[in-house]
């Protein structure tokens, strides 16, 4: 359970369940995990055979190692509940539960998990979930959404509606982001959860993508939404660590090792002073070019 909380989540792919031209194969793209979506990409008419083709994929289809995740329709809807009886009875890996704005939203979702698990003879606790914040009560909640279940492995800001229910608009910047985005990562490290930025609308805009993504994993974000296959390679190749980062993440776990046999505390490399503090940093570095498929060192 904690290995699939904490596995590798740059891109999060979101695409209409309802559409058999993208739920056939999307994990040829290679997103980390892909986001079924029920909800507002779904029109109301096509709520009931967007869910049966959800069950079909979730059943027949070999994702090749791909994480799925579902997005049920919100809790003011007649859907959500017949969503997670379909997602959990195709075998879903876990479910994205919109607009949370309290513990409550989470914990009502988690009790119907747990009797479709029962219901269609699944392991009971392994559907994960995690909660999709998007307004401002859910943005001053964040903490308590991000420690309100076991299953939880992150949180997600959604600027879509955060933006609406704000009355603010989007700028290049993302400065009206900027309180949500800090509430919300400072909120996933306190509860040990991960934290994932919203989707970038303009799938033509790579420059603006490039920047949000440095910006948000400079925070600590651990990924971002995605909607098209585009948006894939730019994502990874930010939270990727470079060639120049893995050697100094390198040359300090190695020298912090070496250098405190001779109870030396503290010591220079390449002009930049190191000391105990930076090992975790250094360490998490490697683990992340482990994750990512680039390391060749013995670490
Ligand atoms: C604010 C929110 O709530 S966001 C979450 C809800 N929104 C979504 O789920 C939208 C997901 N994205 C999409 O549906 C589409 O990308 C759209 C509608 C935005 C654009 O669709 P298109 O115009 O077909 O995109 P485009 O021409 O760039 O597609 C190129 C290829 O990528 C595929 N593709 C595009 N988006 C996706 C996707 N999200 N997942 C998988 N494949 C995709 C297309 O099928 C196409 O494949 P092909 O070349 O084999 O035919
Ligand atoms: O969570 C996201 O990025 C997509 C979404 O629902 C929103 O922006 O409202
Ligand atoms: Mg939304």
């Amino acid at each position: 359970m904690q290995d699939k909380k904490k596995r590798l989540r740059r891109t999060m792919m979101f695409l209409n369940a309802h559409r058999a031209s993208l739920v056939k194969d999307p994990y040829v793209y290679r997103p980390d995990s892909i986001i079924f979506d029920l909800e507002d990409a779904v029109s109301e008419n096509q709520k009931d055979s967007a869910r049966i083709q959800l069950y079909n994929t979730l059943k027949y289809a070999d994702y090749k190692g791909v994480e799925r995740i579902v997005r049920i329709n919100g809790q003011d809807t007649p859907h959500w509940k017949e969503d997670i009886r379909a997602a959990v009875a195709g075998g879903c890996d876990g479910i994205r539960i919109p607009k949370c704005e309290s513990k409550e939203d989470v914990l009502r979702v988690e009790e119907w998990v747990l009797k479709a698990e029962k219901e269609f003879g699944r392991p009971e606790g392994s559907t994960l979930l995690m909660a999709a914040i998007e307004t401002p009560l859910g943005v001053i909640r964040a903490l308590e959404l991000a420690q309100s279940s076991p299953r939880i492995f992150g949180i997600s800001i959604g600027a879509g509606d955060f933006m609406r229910t704000m009355h603010a608009r989007r700028t290049p910047d993302g400065y009206e982001m900027l309180a949500a985005r800090s509430q919300l990562v400072l909120a996933a490290r306190a509860a040990d959860v991960q934290c994932f930025d919203t989707v970038h609308t303009d799938v033509d805009d790579l420059e603006g993508l490039l920047r949000d993504t440095e910006l948000i994993r400079n925070m600590g974000f651990d990924g971002k939404s995605v909607i098209s296959p585009k948006q894939i390679a730019p994502i990874h190749s930010v939270f990727t660590p470079t060639l120049r980062e893995i050697e100094m993440a390198e040359k300090t776990i190695y020298g912090v090792e070496e250098l405190a046999k001779d109870g030396v505390g503290v010591f220079v490399v390449d002009g930049q002073m190191i000391d105990i503090a930076m090992v975790e940093g250094a360490r998490r570095v490697i683990d992340l070019a482990k994750a990512s498929g680039v390391y060749r060192g013995d670490l």
